[in-house]
C-alpha cells in the first residue's frame, strides 16, 4: 500500500457543514487532541433525575467481567485493547454522551454486572423507556448459561416497559476461538435463547447477534450496526450514497465519524470485514499524518478539518478515497483505477477543486 497523498485542498463554494445542523462547538475538536471524545463522563446512582436529557440511550448490560466496559473504553476512548486489562470493575452506573455529530449522538450507559431488577432504588421502567438500544454482552470464553438466563431477564423486562428497544447481542471475546467454534457458539446461544423467548410466548421480540472482540474491527463493525439502527436518516442517507455511487464509477461509499471510526451509513452493496478495517486504517493514517504535518506550529489540536482529503493506492488496482464532509464526519471509497483516472470521473475532474455537491431531501446541501 501506498500513500499518495494527504494534503490540503480547499473547496470551492460548496455550502456550509451547518446547513445539516453539525455541531459548530469548536470544543468539540478537542476530542482528537486528548484522545477523548469531547464528551461527558458521569457516573449516575439508580435513582438520579434524568429529566430534560433527549439523546438516545444506548445500554451496555451483561455479567460481571463480560467485557462491557473494555468496549466503551476501546470504542469511544481509544484505548488499547490491552489496558483493558486493569480495567476495574464497575459498580455504579457510568454516562456517557457522545455527541460528535449530529449523527453520531446518543448516550452510553455502562452497568455494573449484576443489576438487581428487585432492588427498589433501581428504576429500570425509567431507564428502559429512553432506551434506543439494549446491548448485551455475553462472554464466550466462559460459560454462557447464568449470562443467557440474565440476558431473558433483561430482554423481558425492558420489552414490557419499552417494546421500541432493539435488543442487540454481543457474543463477546471470540478472539479466542477459532472460526468454526465461533459459528458453533453464535448458533447455539442464539438458540438457546431464542427457545426460551418462544417459551415464555414472548416470539415476537427480536434480537439481534454479532460475534465481537477488542482486538480486532469486529466491536466497531457491530457497534456501527447498532447505531445505525438509531439514526432516522439512515434510509435518506443509504439512498443518497447509492445514487452517489452509480454516479461516479465508485464502487463502495462508507460515511464515517472519524472519532469513533463507526460507519453510520454506506450504500446497499453488501460490507465486507476487511474493506471496513482498510476504511479505519486510511482514517488512522489521516489523522496521524494530519497530526504530524497537517498543523502550523501555532495551532493546537485539529487535525480534521474542510482540507482533509487522502488518495491511497492499493496494489490491486483499487484506490481509496477519503474526504472530509462536516468536522467529524468522512467519505471514504473504493474506486477502481481506471474508472478513478478516466477523465470524466467527478472525483479527478476539477472533484477536488470544485467538490461534487450533493442535494438532500431536505434542501441542504452535502459537499464532497
Ligand atoms: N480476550 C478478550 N478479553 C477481553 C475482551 N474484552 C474485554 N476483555 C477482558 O475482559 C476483562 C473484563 O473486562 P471489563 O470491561 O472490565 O468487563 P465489565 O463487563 O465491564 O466488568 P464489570 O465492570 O465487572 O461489570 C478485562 O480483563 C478485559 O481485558 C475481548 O474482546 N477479548
Amino acid at each position: 500500500m501506498t500513500t499518495e497523498r494527504v494534503s490540503a485542498l480547499s473547496g470551492g463554494d460548496a455550502p456550509e457543514d451547518s446547513a445539516l445542523g453539525y455541531y459548530d462547538d469548536e470544543d468539540d475538536l478537542d476530542a482528537f487532541s486528548d484522545g477523548e471524545l469531547g464528551c461527558e463522563d458521569g457516573v449516575l446512582g439508580f435513582s438520579d433525575s434524568l429529566s430534560g436529557e433527549v439523546k438516545p440511550r444506548i445500554l451496555l448490560m451483561g455479567l460481571r467481567r463480560s467485557g462491557k466496559s473494555s468496549i466503551q473504553k476501546v470504542v469511544f476512548h481509544k484505548m488499547s485493547p490491552n489496558e483493558t486489562l486493569f480495567l476495574e470493575s464497575t459498580n455504579k452506573i457510568c454516562r456517557e454522551d457522545v455527541s460528535s455529530s449530529s449523527f453520531v449522538s446518543f448516550q452510553i450507559w455502562d452497568f455494573p454486572g449484576q443489576i438487581d431488577f428487585f432492588d427498589p432504588t433501581f428504576d429500570y421502567e425509567m431507564i428502559f423507556r429512553g432506551t434506543g438500544a439494549l446491548i448485551f454482552v455475553i462472554d464466550s470464553q466462559d460459560d454462557y448459561v447464568e449470562a443467557l438466563s440474565r440476558l431473558h431477564l433483561t430482554v423481558t423486562r425492558a420489552y414490557k416497559v419499552n417494546p421500541d428497544i432493539n435488543f442487540e447481542v454481543f457474543i463477546h471475546k471470540v478472539d479466542g476461538l477459532s472460526d468454526d467454534h465461533k459459528i458453533e457458539k453464535q448458533r447455539d446461544i442464539q438458540k438457546r435463547a431464542s427457545d426460551d423467548l418462544a417459551d415464555a410466548g414472548l416470539e415476537r421480540i427480536h434480537l439481534s447477534f454479532y460475534l465481537t472482540s477488542i482486538y480486532d474491527h469486529s466491536i466497531f463493525e457491530a457497534f456501527s450496526k447498532v447505531v445505525q439502527k438509531l439514526i432516522p436518516q439512515l434510509p435518506t442517507l443509504e439512498n443518497l450514497l447509492n445514487i452517489f455511487i452509480s454516479n461516479s464509477g465508485i464502487e463502495k461509499a462508507f460515511l464515517f465519524d472519524v472519532v469513533s471510526k463507526i460507519y453510520i451509513a454506506t450504500d446497499s452493496s453488501p460490507v465486507d470485514m476487511q474493506t471496513y478495517e482498510l476504511c479505519c486504517d486510511m482514517i488512522d493514517v489521516v489523522i496521524d499524518i494530519s497530526c504530524i504535518y497537517g498543523l502550523a506550529d501555532c495551532e493546537a489540536g485539529l487535525p480534521y478539518d474542510k482540507e482533509s482529503m487522502a488518495i491511497i493506492h492499493l496494489n490491486n488496482t483499487t484506490v481509496m478515497y477519503l474526504k472530509e464532509v462536516t468536522k467529524f464526519l468522512a467519505m471514504v471509497c473504493f474506486v477502481r483505477r481506471d474508472s478513478f483516472e478516466r477523465k470524466d470521473n467527478p472525483l479527478v475532474s476539477g472533484g477536488f477543486l470544485q467538490p461534487l455537491c450533493l442535494r438532500t431531501g431536505d434542501e441542504s446541501w452535502w459537499r464532497v
